[in-house]
């Protein structure tokens, strides 16, 4: 059985403006598409199509070498799907999940409600019974009402049996609101299964606020504090946040002696509560002496993505009195922004002296205290 998901995300968003079409606007922290595939990713499903406009050629060039299957939209929402659909083509799949980017508050419950829907029916697809009571308007007034018995809403991911969806694409004259619709059209039976409020598509400008209140309620999020000292020894340089300083003395180490580094990965594994640097790569090992300490940070940012951990933001501070560290912060951001993954706007390198008071100030050596948030993927 191989299954995958088409991620519909080819459409303009004009009903939500904002100048940018609305799965690649920011949402708590990424942007839309961003929450939308990562519940696809965490269902482990065998392939993800991502249908793309021709227009948003940025999003080409950053997923193009990726694990998704790329495919091009069309001028509606049912011609981007069969792009997607034929973009499977040749690849043995038997079940397919349709859905819109523009619901990044899908939960796994209900993609794993659908595909165990699929078991037994060919086609399945989340609906939320309507509980409000329905008016017909017209001109600012109620012009009737609407029974709401037996209505749904209908959400995605919309699931079904891969060779169903196509040959009823294939028949279908066009016009359906849905693959839904589509299917029923050419007389298949769909299973409704729960849907979720929850499950909101993002459409006019006041739902971003709506699922910016979803998603930050279902966050996890994790502190942790780092600090590291190391003592001056000989040398003509320091390694600071991974960037080589020129100075007359060198620090004292195991490893290289990152002092910043060390406090931002310690931050890391205090916010998941797995130990510290000393536990990973013991100071005892000799395979660590003169390691540079992109290693240390690097298994810390692997380890919190392995636990379902996205790092938010780093801040550091170093405190010395020598070297002076203002002009070499933009490197040291840059760099440990490079190592982590993370945009420069989310890694903080500052310093201060200690007013010539205690170690630091006696420049006997420097320390460095650092901060990490992490929010669950
Ligand atoms: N030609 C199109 C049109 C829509 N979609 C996708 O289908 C879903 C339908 O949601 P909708 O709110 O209609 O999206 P938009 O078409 O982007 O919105 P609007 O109608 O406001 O422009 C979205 O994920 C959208 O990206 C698509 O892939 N290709
Ligand atoms: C498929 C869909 O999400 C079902 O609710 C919806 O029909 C697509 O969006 P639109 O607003 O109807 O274009």
């Amino acid at each position: 059985m191989t299954i995958a998901a088409i991620i519909v995300a080819a459409g303009r968003g004009q009903r939500a403006g904002g100048g940018v079409p609305k799965q690649w606007r920011p949402l708590a922290g990424r942007r839309v598409a961003d929450w939308t595939l990562s519940q696809f990713e965490a269902a482990g499903l065998d392939h993800i199509v991502l249908v793309l406009s021709a227009d948003d050629k940025d999003a080409w060039a950053e997923f193009e070498s990726g694990r998704y299957i790329l495919a091009s939209g069309g001028t509606d929402r049912a011609e981007s799907v069969r792009n997607g659909l034929a973009a499977l083509e040749n690849r043995g799949v038997t079940k397919v999940l349709i859905h819109d980017v523009a619901r990044p508050c899908v939960s796994t419950r209900i993609i794993s409600d659908v595909l165990t829907a699929l078991e037994a029916c060919p086609a399945a697809a989340p609906g939320l019974a309507v509980t409000d009571a329905l008016w017909v308007g017209g001109e600012g007034q109620v012009t009737g009402t609407r029974d709401r018995a037996g209505l749904y809403a209908a959400q995605t991911p919309q699931g079904f049996h891969y060779d169903a969806i196509v040959a009823a694409h294939a028949a279908h004259p066009g016009g359906a609101a849905d693959d839904v619709q589509v299917t029923r059209d050419v007389g298949l039976p769909v299973k409704i299964v729960p849907g979720d409020a929850d499950n909101l598509k993002i459409t006019r400008p006041e739902d971003f606020a709506r699922a910016e209140r979803i998603l930050r309620t279902d966050m996890d999020i994790r502190l942790g504090n780092g600090y590291d000292v190391h003592r001056f020894g000989d040398g003509d340089h320091v390694v600071l946040c991974g960037v080589k300083v020129p100075h007359d003395r060198g620090l004292q180490g195991h490893s290289d002696a990152d002092v910043g580094m060390h406090a931002v990965t310690d931050a890391i594994y205090g916010a998941l509560a797995q130990g510290d640097i000393g536990q990973h790569f013991p100071p005892s090992d000799p395979q660590w002496k003169g390691a540079a300490s992109e290693i240390f940070l690097r298994h810390a940012v692997e380890l919190a993505a392995s636990m379902g951990y996205r790092i938010s933001n780093v801040d550091c501070t170093l405190v010395c009195e020598y070297p002076k560290i203002g002009p070499h912060s933009a490197a040291m951001r840059s760099e440990m922004a490079q190592i982590m993954g993370l945009s420069e706007g989310q890694v903080s390198v500052k310093a201060t002296t200690s007013e010539r008071l205690g170690f630091t100030g006696r420049s006997e050596g420097i320390a460095s205290l650092a901060t990490a948030c992490l929010v669950s993927a």
